[in-house]
């Protein structure tokens, strides 16, 4: 598979999952016009593409300079995917869209969407332990276009949602959502399995 298409697979797969970044795209979509929500996404977007690039290329440095930390981040986020996934597959069948924040600020939904991304434990762990444990399985030539995929699916995921949900507000069946938590779920699931095979490869 290409390196882009597995960077935009797991990017997938972990930024579908419900957690406070993606109810501030989706409540921002219910709540705004169009055009509106459209630049708030592209604010959650941008925040969300400086995280994973400080967080995937610095944890890529010191993973690929220690053998024993490459390790230790495969078998802990490993161990973290496992149990997320689990988390996503549990959710699945308690998704709730939030409140409506139509009145917000644009300065203030700015602040928010950097708030939602940079304190988020979820995007945190995503960014630095995930994808900096893959970073780990990659050759040098490999990264660019591997964070190329990650980022690439960012932006079609959530300028999607918020055209999706924009055109079809609250007719959107939650069954849609339930569905694509169960997915990634499964396919996180599977990435920490993986991982934690892998450091018991580089172990034995
Ligand atoms: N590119 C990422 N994986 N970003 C973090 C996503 C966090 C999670 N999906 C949420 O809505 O809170």
């Amino acid at each position: 598979m290409s390196v882009v298409l597995r960077g935009m697979l797991i990017s997938f797969a972990l930024v579908s999952s419900i957690g406070m970044q993606n109810l501030f795209v989706f409540n921002s979509a219910m709540g705004n016009r169009m055009r509106r929500a459209l630049l708030i996404c592209t604010f959650v977007w941008v925040a969300d593409t400086s995280l994973t690039t400080v967080a995937f290329l610095g944890m890529g440095a010191l993973v690929s300079r220690y053998l024993w930390l490459k390790i230790l981040i495969m078998l802990l986020g490993g161990v973290i995917v496992v149990w997320m996934g689990f988390g996503v597959l549990r959710s699945a069948s308690q998704i709730e869209l939030g409140k409506n924040d139509s009145q917000m600020p644009l300065k203030d939904a700015f602040a928010s969407a950097w708030i939602v991304t940079f304190a988020n434990p979820q995007a945190i762990i995503d960014t630095g332990v995930t994808m900096g444990a893959l970073r780990g399985t990659l050759t040098n030539d490999q990264v660019l276009p591997f964070l190329g995929g990650i980022i690439l699916a960012t932006a079609i995921w959530f300028f999607a949602i918020t055209l999706i949900i924009g055109i079809l507000k609250n007719r959107l069946p939650k069954r849609i959502l339930m569905w694509i938590n169960i997915i990634s779920g499964v396919i996180v699931l599977g990435y920490g399995v993986l991982l934690i095979i892998n450091a018991f490869r580089l172990i034995f």
